[in-house]
């Protein structure tokens, strides 16, 4: 493993997030992604992208910071309960590394983050090097770290990181469903992930929470719900509200969340990603919804004070703001998972299996 300290962090790319994979019925190893696969995947990476930077003022009034803080709480607390001092972290999805200071009050050892959106990357070494914010300089991030540019549910992120795994920790937040466009993408997120982590190692996640989604879709009237703050709308192939449980994966639909995000995503029945997981050798440990992670950590006094100070339901003093009715829904819309890898899997086992070649 090769983890040199670093100053700034390393960067790199492999190759534009979209190249193309050539697919080989007889097995040899390349996989060609479906030309639409490859523009939904570019829709996502735009959309992300080309989110500039908000000031400390803008992000305070966002019509959804209370909620904005109450996933910030969630990742938290995901992450205390899991990271432990001098752990090598790997963040799929890491977006502008809004998770980096949680990760060094965790005190973890390594950290590589990846995504797909350039623009992002830019923004998450900046925040990185501590220039994100003059008026709040904070004090250096005490790990090394990597950041990389590039699609986590194409390629074969073992070889990329072959120097850098294995990793005790892997996260996605509010990430894993863009892998759900095709079998072979969900597929290569989960073996990658099981690919790079030790034996026993954890993979802690956040992703909209199907059961909810589409129990409100059969109560709405048309194919879309919503509220003031977001709304989701399916195409009219899904008229019948029924989905094939023979075709798991492709179930798209257009999600829009003031002031977050603005793109196509993909359902994700979590029994069928609980079933794939375990075909990598990575067992649940745990899914619940966000209420329910919500009320059951909110007994612990150590979580109780950490919601205090990020200020989602107010400060408990003079601060008496708290989410809207609306933004509570739309936290109801996701999960939080915790999976753990098995002893037993061999990576080469199960990275073999769909092998995908690198174009880079
Ligand atoms: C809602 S943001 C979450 C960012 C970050 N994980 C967080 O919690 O702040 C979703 C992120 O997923 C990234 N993403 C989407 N598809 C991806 C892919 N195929 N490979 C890598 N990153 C991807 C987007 O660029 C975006 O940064």
């Amino acid at each position: 493993m090769k983890r040199g300290y670093q100053d700034s962090p390393s960067s790199s790319s492999y190759g534009p997030p979209h190249s193309k994979f050539k697919h080989n019925p007889e097995g040899d190893g390349e996989f060609l992604e479906d030309e639409t696969t490859k523009i939904f995947a570019k829709k996502v990476a735009d959309h992300y992208s080309a989110r500039t930077n908000q000031t400390l003022e803008e992000r305070e009034a966002s019509p959804i910071i209370h909620l904005k803080k109450l996933n910030n709480w969630i990742k938290s607390v995901l992450i205390q309960l899991y990271a432990k001092r001098g752990d090598a972290v790997l963040d799929l999805a890491c977006g502008k590394g809004g998770d980096l200071i949680k990760w060094d009050k965790a005190r973890i050892g390594y950290y590589v983050g990846i995504d797909i959106a350039d623009g992002s990357i830019e923004d998450c070494r900046t925040r990185y090097n501590g220039d994100a914010d003059h008026h709040q300089r904070r004090k250096k991030f005490s790990f090394p770290a990597r950041l990389i540019c590039g699609d986590c549910f194409e390629v074969r992120l073992d070889k990329i990181l072959e120097d850098d795994g294995p990793f005790d920790v892997c996260s996605c937040q509010f990430a894993m469903h863009y892998s759900w466009s095709t079998e072979a993408r969900a597929r290569r997120a989960l073996s990658n992930v099981s690919a790079l982590l030790r034996p026993g190692g954890i993979f802690i996640g956040t992703m909209p929470d199907a059961n909810v989604i589409v129990k409100k879709l059969r109560e709405a009237n048309g194919l879309e719900i919503g509220n003031s703050v977001y709304w989701i709308r399916f195409d009219e192939e899904f008229q019948n509200k029924k989905f094939k449980s023979s075709s798991p994966f492709g179930i798209k639909y257009k999600f829009h969340l003031e002031d977050a995000v603005d793109c196509p995503e993909w359902i994700v029945p979590f029994h069928v990603f609980k079933a794939l997981a375990e075909e990598y050798g990575l067992e649940l440990v745990f899914v619940k919804n966000s209420h329910v992670f919500v009320n059951e950590y909110m007994k612990k006094p150590e979580f109780v004070e950490l919601m205090r100070r990020l200020g989602a339901l107010g400060d408990g003093k003079e601060d008496q703001s708290t989410l809207s009715p609306d933004e509570w829904e739309v936290a109801y819309l996701y999960l939080a998972f915790v999976l753990r890898k098995d002893n037993r899997t061999k990576p080469e086992q199960i990275a073999d299996e769909t092998k995908v070649r690198c174009t880079c």
